[in-house]
């Protein structure tokens, strides 16, 4: 379980958290999800003991992070978005060398990372060097090395950031394994649909303030009003490009090789107002919609036994 309660954490002046009140019950998985700068890594430091907070208070399996940083820390694994590792050594040193440090007696250690390394699909790397596994690989290391000490409460910086689509695929199937062991989740990123499926409940947090929390289906991106959207043209794309930009309800527009990607900040009827907007200047659309995971399932389909993490 996690409680944050009027956590608050200001570097000089600037308000990183304000005001933060969270509960994530036991065996939930909660998706935090906000732009860089947000307050995402703040609040995970606070709760992994590695930053005091200004104000307010934070409790991990039910352990004060100020008053039992060591409880909160035997407790939880925390997999921070920058992880060192480790040269010359291998996959199976790097995890003993994590379980020495959680002083798991040796007998125990071989069975375990073994078991750590099958759950994230590395047996076939135990002895390779650390530094010779792709970022992916690197990744569900790391995610090993946080479970060396079987915490109960998972809290994950970004897992997902810089790894390849298939990679994310993977990661994520790992996910929802932990998920089935009854692991409390907390895991943050900047995309929503990259969570969505994972998620029993999401947070927005944007400038420090969670603006929006609860259930995955209560809280989409559409309920704020926003909604990242795709527009693929045949023909007529410079004229598209000037439609969308002067549209008062495009945001963010992203000119890509066959089309337009933006945040639409405007109601249903504003959207096919924007369609008719298109049609009617003679731009051939092949696509109008949200933006979504197709092109992981494109890629996955793609490289289907081909790419080989
Ligand atoms: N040590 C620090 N000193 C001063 N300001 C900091 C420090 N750490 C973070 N900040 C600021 O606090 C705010 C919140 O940062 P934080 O890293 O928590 O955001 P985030 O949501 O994790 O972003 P990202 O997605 O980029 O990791 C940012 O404005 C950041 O510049």
């Amino acid at each position: 379980m996690i409680e944050t309660i009027h956590l608050s954490k200001s570097y000089g002046k600037l308000h990183a958290l304000v005001d933060l009140q969270l509960r994530i019950e036991q065996g939930k998985v909660f998706g935090f999800i906000g732009p860089n700068g947000a307050g995402k890594s703040t609040t995970m430091m606070i709760l992994a003991t590695l930053l005091e907070p200004t104000e307010g208070e934070a409790y991990v399996s039910g352990y004060d992070v100020r008053k039992e940083p060591a409880a909160v820390r035997q407790s939880l694994g925390y997999m921070p978005d920058f992880f060192g590792v480790y040269d010359n050594l291998t996959a199976v040193e790097y995890l003993d060398f994590y379980a020495g440090a959680y002083k798991i007696p040796s007998s125990r250690r071989k069975s375990l990372i073994a078991d750590l390394l099958e759950l994230v699909n590395l047996s076939d790397k135990a002895e390779s060097y650390v530094d010779s596994l792709s970022r992916g690989m690197q990744q569900r290391l790391s995610l090993a090395r946080c479970l060396i000490h079987d915490p109960q409460v998972l809290i994950l910086d970004e897992p997902a950031s810089g790894l390849d689509p298939r990679a994310r695929i993977e990661l994520r199937e790992i996910l929802k394994q932990l998920r089935g062991m009854k692991k409390t989740i907390l895991i943050s990123s900047h995309i929503l649909p990259e969570l969505a499926e994972l998620c029993d409940e999401i947070g927005i947090i944007e400038k420090g303030r969670l603006i929006a929390c609860g259930d995955i289906d209560e809280v989409s991106v559409r309920a704020s009003g926003v909604t990242l959207m795709m527009v693929r043209t045949l023909s007529n794309h410079h004229r598209a490009a000037v439609l969308l930009s002067e549209n008062l309800y495009v945001e963010d527009l992203e000119e890509q090789m066959d089309g337009f990607r933006f945040r639409f900040i405007g109601t249903d009827e504003e959207k096919a107002a924007l369609l008719r907007d298109l049609i009617g200047a003679g731009v051939a659309v092949s696509y109008f919609g949200e933006s979504s995971e197709n092109l992981e399932a494109v890629f996955l389909a793609i490289t289907e036994g081909v790419a080989k993490l």
